[in-house]
């Protein structure tokens, strides 16, 4: 897919902004803090609703206003896809996908697919869990809504047993409800153990192909679910497998406040030619991975979908070396492409047929070139 016309209304530092983009590569070039990045966010919010860098919209709509608003109009396959969304101050922001009104962020969920690339991405191998989770349930949900679903009841009844805990910690007698809660966290939580297992599966495949190319078949990458439980064969013997493993856990999880077993705290497991190179890795080794663990995101996402996602390169061209740039390039051929960067020179490598180049300064937009 690709996105035709961009559309702002008081959204970050943009009074008000109107965009044709080229349907292969938008580059974006200005000095820090211009409002290049803003753009991409924008772009992001019309796949999910949500923002990569802030949860608060207050933050989003530009100082001084109370409202705020993007448009998208693009091109899919089978047809034309439109999203807007209006964003207002102390209230749950507006979305309309073809014209449609809903005041559920979801609805959005399925229409406009991106995959962003920024350097936080380079960090994914060797930061914490955490991460990998946030990269896992943000990947998943965008090419499942219904995971996001899933997810999303999980946390809620994750959030109640927790609270439960707390209170049993005070006085046993709340103990009796405790099985309750164990029961529908194992059910849930056995459902997104599945569903994660076979997305890290997948994308093991596609990642293990593309890392072979960047580094000449010198290494193999490989990925492994860690869940904090053993899986099972199946949903059922998962979740009385769960449901036993909270039990067990019961009194250390009422001493601590909190669930110690779960899907939230799984992980992401990464090595190469057999070693965990999110501890042993060299810093080239981890970027290497990290890309090659988006573009396989790229094949997932059309794999799934039937579309290839927006790509969004957030100033990551400058954090490659020339080899990984030149790999990262030769990969786009038909994704539509945004780049942000300082320094137009830092993207030398990139002989782009087709692109647009636009300078951005304060919240001016100036289109520059098409080839
Ligand atoms: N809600 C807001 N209202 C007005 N201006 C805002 C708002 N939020 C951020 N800004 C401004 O937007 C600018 C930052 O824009 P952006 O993050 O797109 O920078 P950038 O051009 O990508 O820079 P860099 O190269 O440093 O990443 C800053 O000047 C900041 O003050």
């Amino acid at each position: 897919m690709y996105i035709k016309n961009l559309k702002l209304i008081n959204f970050r530092n943009y009074h008000q902004l109107e965009l044709s983009l080229h349907p292969k590569v938008n580059i974006f070039v200005g000095d820090n803090a211009q409002g290049k990045t803003n753009i991409l966010e924008a772009i992001y919010m019309t796949a999910s609703g949500k923002s990569f860098r802030t949860i608060k919209d207050r933050e989003i709509i530009k100082m001084d206003k109370q409202q705020g608003y993007i448009k998208i109009e693009g091109e899919k396959r089978y047809g034309k896809v439109t999203v807007e969304i209006k964003l207002e101050e102390e209230k749950k922001k507006q979305v309309k996908v073809n014209g449609l009104t809903s005041t559920k962020r979801t609805e959005l969920l399925g229409n406009v697919y991106v995959v962003i690339f920024s350097p936080e991405d380079l960090k994914l191998v060797k930061e914490g869990p955490a991460e990998r989770r946030r990269f896992i349930d943000q990947e998943l949900s965008n090419i499942k809504p219904k995971y996001f679903h899933h997810l999303h009841q999980y946390h809620k009844v994750l959030m109640q047993r927790n609270n439960l805990l707390k209170k049993i910690y005070q006085n046993k007698k709340y103990m009796d409800t405790l099985d309750i809660w164990d029961e529908k966290l194992a059910e849930l939580g056995a459902r997104l153990m599945f569903e994660r297992l076979s997305f890290i599966n997948r994308l093991s495949m596609l990642s293990k192909l593309v890392h072979r190319k960047i580094t000449d078949n010198r290494e193999t990458l490989e990925l492994r679910y860690q869940s904090s439980i053993p899986m099972k064969k199946n949903d059922e013997e998962m979740k009385a497998f769960f449901i036993e493993k909270l039990k067990e856990s019961q009194e250390k999880d009422v001493n601590r406040g909190s669930t110690t077993l779960g899907p939230h705290r799984d992980d992401l497991g990464l090595y190469v030619n057999g070693i965990d190179i999110r501890v042993f890795g060299s810093q080239g080794q981890q970027r290497t991975t990290a890309l090659a663990l988006k573009l396989a995101e790229i094949e997932l996402v059309k794999g799934e979908t039937g579309e290839y996602p927006i790509l969004l390169l957030d100033d990551v061209m400058s954090e490659l070396d020339q080899k990984r740039q030149q790999f990262l390039i030769k990969s786009l051929r038909d994704i539509q492409t945004f780049v942000t960067t300082t320094e137009l020179n830092s993207l030398e490598t990139m002989e782009f047929s087709d692109k647009s180049i636009f300078y951005v300064e304060n919240a001016n937009v100036k289109y520059y070139a098409k080839d």
